[in-house]
């Protein structure tokens, strides 16, 4: 659905302008990110997928409208291998103090639908409004619990033109002052949401399939916001939950995201680092959302907005490698999404595609959802996105990547990498460019599995490796 054009559009555009003209010129951005998510082998993971999905939300049950063949669908259409697979505080702590581990075995159940078919998992404990008893139908926002929802009796609309407006209802603003205790009256919720992670960690922490925990979603400060809520109650959640997770989970990943407003548009995050207190290598990473504003305006890729929104993913791209500089740790792009039946959409999708492959971060589509942003409409048939997202990548390197780089025109993916001898290169080929597999150069030996569609390519044990898959 096209939102409505906003008059605040003029300002928001001002702030992004201001904004993004002064982080491009706060100096170098590294070139790419420094750290990955590896396999249990140490190759280092190309995490492709989508966010699934936004079912979890409403449903009574909290958990995604999917089923095991819906999974099986997407891996034969699109090879992905990673999912952020979206949770709801209110179904895993129903009660204070209370976990509901017949949801986590629910959830547990359909992360081994993922890992039958070799995909990797992050858990999204989710929220957006903060929670469904925001409004009295329960439509509006997801993610808390009631018993941690207090408005205080104060406003919230009954409903709102472009549904993020309820950020800013009275009532909404109250039970997010309270979480973060900007109040001061309810201290304890703040331990609770670091609690509740520490169950779910503790029902996950052996699961293979599951490679880290994204600790909450587009976080909004309420009353605080910006560098003083990033750096002030965000950054003490944060702190908390990684302690509470580290007490029963030594190895997971452990993601954070900055504030959403301005930062998913492109502009500077305050996020301070976290430290890791696990022996070893720290295992704290990010995982930013994108969606740019002229596009969240209700603009096209085209023309204009077109250069616009290339501008602001200039900004996007600077400011997330400087936050990963920060962190020390991987990027997972946690969201970007548009309608796909859009002039220009899958020019888009294909950008954010190019620079996630340029810049070695993940990435998850948002979402998995039937209709015009996802990959499937409501009966099942598949748009857009699917071709698109049916794109050849390396799921798994046998060294440090330098390059990952795809010519759609010319169907010819280059992988270039440091070998460091922890296994052959894992190749996806999608069906429609590569039918009969793929050709490569620069390996020892290669093999093709036609029925999971992954060419494995062996090179040397170290040195700078080189490899280009072309049609077979
Ligand atoms: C005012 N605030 C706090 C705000 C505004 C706008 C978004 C948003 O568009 N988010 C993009 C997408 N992410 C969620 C799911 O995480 C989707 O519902 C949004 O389309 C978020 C927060």
């Amino acid at each position: 659905m096209r939102r409505p054009r906003l008059a605040a559009a003029g300002l928001a555009l001002a702030v992004a302008a201001a904004g993004g003209l002064a982080s491009a010129a706060r100096g170098d951005a590294p070139e790419r990110v420094s750290r990955y998510v590896t396999d249990d082998r140490g190759r280092v993971l190309t995490l492709h997928g989508f966010n699934t999905a936004s079912s979890a939300k409403s449903t009574p049950d909290a958990l995604p409208e999917l089923t095991e063949a819906d999974v099986e669908t997407e891996y034969r259409a699109m090879g992905t291998n990673f999912v952020r697979f979206l949770m709801q505080w209110r179904a895993v702590e129903p009660s204070p103090g209370v976990y509901d581990t017949k949801y986590l075995e629910k959830v547990a159940e359909r992360v081994g639908w993922y890992a039958k078919r070799g995909y990797h998992v992050m858990l999204d404990m989710h929220q957006d409004l903060w929670g469904n008893q925001i409004t009295p139908d329960g439509r509006a926002g997801n993610g808390a619990p009631g018993w941690a929802t207090h408005l205080d009796g104060l406003p919230v609309a009954g409903e709102h033109d472009t549904w993020e407006l309820y950020y800013l209802d009275p009532g909404v603003m109250r039970a997010f002052d309270h979480f973060w205790n900007t109040t001061g009256e309810h201290p304890e919720l703040m331990d609770h949401y670091a609690g509740a992670w520490r169950a779910v960690a503790d029902h996950f922490k052996n699961d293979p399939a599951i490679i880290g925990y994204d600790l909450m979603n587009e976080p909004w400060g309420g009353s605080v916001q910006g560098a003083a809520f990033e750096n002030g109650p965000l950054a003490e959640l944060y702190r908390r939950t990684i302690a509470q997770i580290r007490s029963v989970d030594q190895d997971n990943w452990i993601f954070v995201e900055p504030q959403a407003v301005g930062v998913n548009w492109g502009l500077p995050s305050g996020l301070p680092r976290f430290d890791d207190p696990r022996a070893g290598e720290p295992r704290i990473g990010l995982a930013p959302h994108v969606y740019p504003l002229p596009l969240d305006l209700g603009e096209d890729y085209v023309g204009a907005s077109r250069e616009w929104t290339d501008t602001t993913l200039g900004w996007w791209r600077s400011n997330m490698l400087r936050l990963a500089e920060r962190q020390g740790g991987p990027v997972i792009l946690g969201e970007f999404g548009l309608d796909t039946t859009r002039p220009g959409a899958t020019e888009l999708v294909e950008r954010m595609l190019e620079m996630t492959d340029e810049l070695g971060m993940g990435r998850a589509y948002w979402s998995r959802d039937p209709g015009p942003w996802g990959p499937y409409d409501g009966e099942g048939r598949p748009g857009p996105l699917v071709p698109v997202y049916a794109r050849p990548y390396p799921r798994a390197i046998g060294g440090v990547p330098r390059q990952i780089a795809y010519d759609r025109a010319a169907h010819s993916l280059t992988v270039r990498f440091d070998a460091d001898g922890s296994g052959p290169t894992e190749i996806y080929l999608p069906a429609d460019e590569f039918p009969r597999g793929g050709r490569v150069t620069g390996a020892l030996s290669s093999s093709w599995d036609p029925d999971r569609r992954i060419l494995t390519a062996t090179t040397a044990a170290s040195g700078v490796q080189t490899l280009t898959v072309t049609p077979s």
